[in-house]
């Protein structure tokens, strides 16, 4: 059963083209992640979802119906990327709150101490430190005992014990049947939690699969020399030439460089690049000129991750 839907939603701001003919289905029951850098469009995406924006084109359902129905509205739970919360409230009367909106609130105690907040049910929100308010917020999301919860980037600004704590919390969620679509900059916080990874760069979806499948693309590594000639080589998912530079787009970098000099092929000005997740993907997109991803197909980022599996060609 699919719960929340993406159909070619595209939303512009005057010029810009924020997210570009995205396609999502998220079905009952999954730990969706949402990765991209900064600027991809992932709370694009997620406020498209659900309701707080309209798309310009395409179209966005939200349980069978249309987002900015409050009856569809009623059943999720939302942690925005930035939340404000009364500062002269105390975070039990915050909690009580957002429960009156709802008929089964999740009890006061028992949605604190899911996300390890207990001891702050009396402090007012005021005096929280940065990341007691996001955990609050995130336990916000909820407290309506949601069908399908969207958190944006819900662990930013926390350490690793809040971080942990609060994963767990999402994790409990979810074993309980619950459905979650959450946006990162973190590969690890998506590996921690989600089964499938939704990739955004430049607006366009450029991956939907397993983690295991987006981490295997994303540890590609970039070897770069000069050589006149180049045998074909075990191992390379990609070649690029630029300005008399190869560059070869392996997932072992070691054992292409121990090829190299075992197939005793001249060489210098060899460089190689690890990869971020954020290089990787910009790696990926970065052949797309901004006018392209403004006006072209959006099979281009599945042209650019197809050319990485390519077998050598040199
Ligand atoms: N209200 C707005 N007005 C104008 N441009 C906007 C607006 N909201 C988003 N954008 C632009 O749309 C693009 C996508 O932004 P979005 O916030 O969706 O990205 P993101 O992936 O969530 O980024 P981040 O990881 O930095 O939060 C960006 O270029 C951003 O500047």
């Amino acid at each position: 059963m699919i719960l929340a839907r993406a159909v070619q939603a595209t939303r512009r701001y005057g010029d810009l083209i924020a997210l570009d003919r995205a396609d999502l289905d998220l079905h009952a029951g999954e730990l969706v992640g949402l990765l991209g850098p900064n600027g991809a469009g992932k709370s694009t995406l997620l406020n498209l979802l659900v309701g707080l924006r309209r798309t310009s084109s395409g179209r966005v359902e939200l349980l069978g119906g249309d987002p900015r129905d409050p009856a569809s509205r009623r059943q999720i739970g939302v942690t925005p990327q930035e939340t404000g919360l009364p500062p002269t409230l105390r975070v039990g009367e915050v909690v009580d709150f957002v429960s009156a909106h709802y008929p089964d609130p999740v009890p006061r105690a028992e949605l604190l101490g899911r996300f390890g907040i207990d001891d702050l049910a009396r402090r007012q929100t005021g005096g929280l430190s940065g990341g007691q308010k996001r955990r609050l917020a995130v336990a916000l999301a909820f407290v309506g005992r949601p069908r399908l919860v969207f958190l944006d980037e819900p662990t930013t600004g926390l350490d690793v014990t809040a971080r942990r704590e609060l994963w767990d919390g999402i994790r409990q969620f979810h074993a309980d049947g619950g459905t979650v679509l959450l946006s990162s900059h973190y590969l690890e916080e998506i590996e921690a939690l989600a089964h499938r990874v939704v990739v955004l760069g430049r607006g366009r979806v450029l991956a939907d699969d397993s983690v295991s499948a987006i981490r295997d693309l994303v540890g590609v590594r970039r070897v770069s020399l000069v050589a006149a000639e180049l045998p074909a080589l075990p191992g390379v998912r990609g070649v690029e030439r630029i300005d008399g530079v190869t560059h070869l787009l392996t997932t072992d970098a070691d054992q292409l460089v121990r090829d190299l000099v075992g197939a005793g092929v001249p060489f210098s000005g060899l460089e190689i690049r690890p990869t971020s997740l954020e290089d990787a993907f910009l790696a990926i997109t970065n052949d797309a000129a901004p006018e392209a991803v403004q006006t072209g197909p959006q099979s281009g980022a599945v042209q650019s991750e197809a050319r990485l599996t390519q077998p050598a060609d040199v």
